[in-house]
């Protein structure tokens, strides 16, 4: 029998679907997010970044590829392998990538693995985020196992009006770092997030 929390995680997924067929203005929303994204001073810093190819209702962060490319940066994107687990790919063009299991787009064969640790930055994708950094993704669990003991820097890109205050979790969920909407960036306190009382500043 499903937990508890994994249907609330899926009655979540489906509010997420509801709220996409009410019509957004995806264009503008993205727009924001990707720019926010660009002009974070993390994302400026790192030499290397783990994307994600963003499909369906995703922001649309195939379009952070070429942009990050010319600063220099090596950027890759997750191959989907066996198990639910997934690996990072270097991202050599357009003509390199290939359909997923899911449909994403996702390096080929040929396109040289990135070392999780190796990667400064990932980018986690997300159906919605809380403002303590929980995220709900696909249902998969890949970027939770690939996460866990990941020692850089995460962040997230959620939309507003899908940023929820708090969202039920389980033990190997990951938060993120980071939680950037297209108005505002929240880096949710990890004392403050684990109940713990901050030192008070000398
Ligand atoms: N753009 C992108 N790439 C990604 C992820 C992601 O969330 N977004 N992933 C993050 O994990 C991994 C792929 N995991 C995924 C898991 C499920 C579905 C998906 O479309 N699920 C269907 C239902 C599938 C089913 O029948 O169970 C759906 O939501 O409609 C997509 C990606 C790696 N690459
Ligand atoms: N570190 C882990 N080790 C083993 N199983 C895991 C781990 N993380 C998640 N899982 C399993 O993966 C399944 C999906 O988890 P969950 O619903 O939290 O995925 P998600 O965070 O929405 O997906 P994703 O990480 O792909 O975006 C659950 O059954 C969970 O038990």
């Amino acid at each position: 029998m499903p937990s508890t929390i994994t249907a609330e995680k899926a009655a979540l997924r489906a509010s997420v679907k509801e709220f996409y067929n009410t019509g957004i203005d995806r264009r503008k929303s993205d727009h924001l997010l990707l720019e926010r994204f660009l002009s974070l001073p993390q994302v400026e810093a790192a030499l290397s970044l783990l994307l994600f190819y963003g499909t369906g209702t995703e922001p649309d962060t195939g379009a952070l590829l070429e942009p990050l490319l010319a600063l220099g940066k090596t950027v890759a994107l997750p191959r989907c392998l066996p198990g639910r687990r997934m690996e990072a790919r270097v991202y050599r063009g357009k003509e390199h990538l290939t359909p997923g299991p899911f449909g994403i787009p996702e390096p080929d064969m040929t396109c040289p693995i990135l070392a999780r640790d190796a990667a400064a930055l990932i980018l986690v994708p997300n159906l919605l985020c809380d403002r303590r950094g929980y995220r709900l993704g696909q249902g998969g669990g890949y970027y939770d196992r690939y996460l866990a003991g990941f020692q850089g820097f995460t962040v997230a890109l959620c939309r507003d009006a899908l940023l929820r205050d708090e969202i039920p979790t389980q033990p190997h969920d990951v938060p993120v770092q980071l939680v950037v909407t297209e108005t505002r960036s929240l880096s949710p306190d990890r004392a403050e997030r684990s109940g713990a009382f901050a030192p008070l500043p000398m």
